[in-house]
């Protein structure tokens, strides 16, 4: 018996992929972070990739991880159920965003949440809403470009991002109440890398108390529509749209979903407000100011739809914007080679096999899609701001070397949006100004964003 559990054993052992776990406790965390914080990343994953293969076994972030940078393996992981994988963040970011975040949750309740959030996010009725306010807050703040100005693309991004996706999420118009949710929102997120410390005064003390700011003032505006619509109820039986995320979670009839699950959700659901989808737009700009040939035949495209247009007399729509194939392919191009969210972190539920590598029960597993991305094997000159790669292909359906947007049960419900305001963003910018940017680097670490906010130049076009 004795010598088959020690079979048993070996032949699991062999099946955990090769690799080093480095120093007690660290792991090999240090070497990790100082790669991530240099312009190349994933050279900390190249270096193992080359010694072990693309499945490799690491210890980062307090515990012991395997790493996936093989396209098919991190397919499967974004597939898995929960009883296979669960999400996993860092100690600090689980204790801001909460239990009941959409991040955190699993099972039925995920799937619920998820599927309310998705489908409004891809409704019509949103998209238009978005465009109209897109349209209005990025033309108000071109207009205070004068000629010869230098603007801070990444700040301008977030400040146009922020007020948009907040009213689409919870109703409020830009004006005071927005002001001291933006301010309490940036003390919020500079705790979600911090050292998990709560005492007060600490990164993370500081950020959970912006965090209950926020939350009185999201639940009192889900109380007062939760009384609206019971006034509504009584006076008419039509069924009115909604109006923003609140609305959809609250006529959501399962009553599983109370004020302080909506709440929390809905400022985890500022953070790509904030961060991801402004970095989409200033990285666009980084790329084009880099490729003159692309920013070229972005005009050119965009000029042609804006003078059709006005020639017609009408107004852009959304499905205007997301019919620019060229546009399309910029943003796709942006995503690849930006990397926003470098990968995703899960932890094994159970002992996994995927393509002969054992993922054991309790290990986290990191599917790091940058490393993907950059695969020359994958993408010619992968290093290279290429749009016309994605020529003719469907670039927006997530594909196994494709995904910016993650995917299986967790693929970002926020796609459409991300991609429509990078768009409407673009035109407006390529149709009104040129620009020379300034000298500007991109930091990855421990999120994306540009060494000095991506300054440039602009000069209105005639
Ligand atoms: C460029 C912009 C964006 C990028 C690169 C991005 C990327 C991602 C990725 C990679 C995931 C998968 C996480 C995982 O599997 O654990 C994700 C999930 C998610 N994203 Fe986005 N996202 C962006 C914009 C947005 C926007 C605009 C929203 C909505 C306001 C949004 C809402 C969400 C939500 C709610 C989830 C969690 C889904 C779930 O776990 O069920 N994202 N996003």
């Amino acid at each position: 018996k004795c010598s088959m559990i020690n079979r048993r054993r070996r032949a699991r052992s062999s099946l955990l992929p090769k690799g080093t776990v480095g120093w007690p406790l660290v792991g090999e965390t240090l070497e990790f972070v100082s790669c991530a914080y240099s312009p190349r990343p994933e050279s900390f994953m190249d270096k193992r990739r080359l010694m072990y293969g693309k499945v490799f076994k690491s210890h980062v972030f307090g515990s012991p991880t395997v790493v996936s940078t093989d396209a098919e393996v991190s397919k499967f992981i974004l597939q898995s159920d929960a009883d296979v994988f669960v999400p996993w963040y860092p100690k600090s970011l689980t204790e801001l965003m909460g239990k009941s975040s959409i991040l955190m949750i699993n099972g039925s309740l995920q799937r619920r949440v998820h599927g309310l959030i998705g489908a409004f996010f891809k409704s019509e009725h949103l998209k238009a809403q978005i465009t109209g306010d897109m349209q209005r807050y990025v033309a108000e703040t071109m207009s205070h470009w004068s000629d010869g100005q230098l603007v801070l693309v990444q700040d301008e991004a977030k400040h146009i991002v922020f007020q948009i996706l907040v009213r689409g999420l919870i109703g409020l118009q830009p004006g005071k109440e927005m002001q001291f949710l933006k301010q309490q929102f940036q003390e919020f997120i500079a705790g979600l890398m911090s050292l998990p410390v709560k005492l007060p005064g600490s990164r993370l003390y500081r950020s959970l108390q912006a965090k209950k700011k926020m939350v009185k003032l999201i639940q009192k505006s889900i109380r007062d529509k939760r009384l609206n619509r019971k006034n509504k109820n009584c006076c008419s039986t039509s069924n009115l749209l909604p109006e923003d995320a609140v609305d959809v979670l609250i006529n959501d009839s399962s009553e599983q979903l109370t004020d302080e699950l909506i709440s929390d959700n809905m400022i985890d659901l500022m953070i790509p407000a904030e961060d991801s989808v402004p970095v989409l737009l200033t990285l666009a700009v980084k790329y084009l100011s880099d490729c003159p040939l692309a920013r070229k035949q972005l005009q050119e495209e965009n000029m042609q739809l804006k003078e059709r247009k006005t020639l017609l007399g009408e107004t852009l729509q959304w499905t205007d914007y997301m019919s620019l194939s060229f546009t399309q392919d910029v943003i796709t191009e942006t995503l690849r080679l930006g990397n926003i969210i470098s990968g995703i972190m899960r932890k094994a539920m159970k002992d996994v096999e995927i393509k002969g590598h054992l993922i054991p029960k309790g290990w986290c597993v990191f599917a790091y899609f940058r490393s993907v991305h950059l695969d020359e094997d994958l993408y010619q000159e992968a290093y290279k701001f290429n749009p016309w790669r994605w020529k003719g292909k469907d670039e927006m359906m997530s594909t196994s070397s494709f995904t910016p947007f993650g995917g299986g049960r967790r693929l970002c419900p926020g796609l459409d949006l991300a991609r429509l305001e990078a768009s409407i963003f673009l035109h407006h910018l390529v149709t009104g100004f040129t620009w020379v940017a300034e000298e500007d680097q991109i930091v990855n670490f421990p999120t994306v964003k540009m060494k000095r906010r991506m300054p440039i130049r602009v000069s209105k076009m005639n």
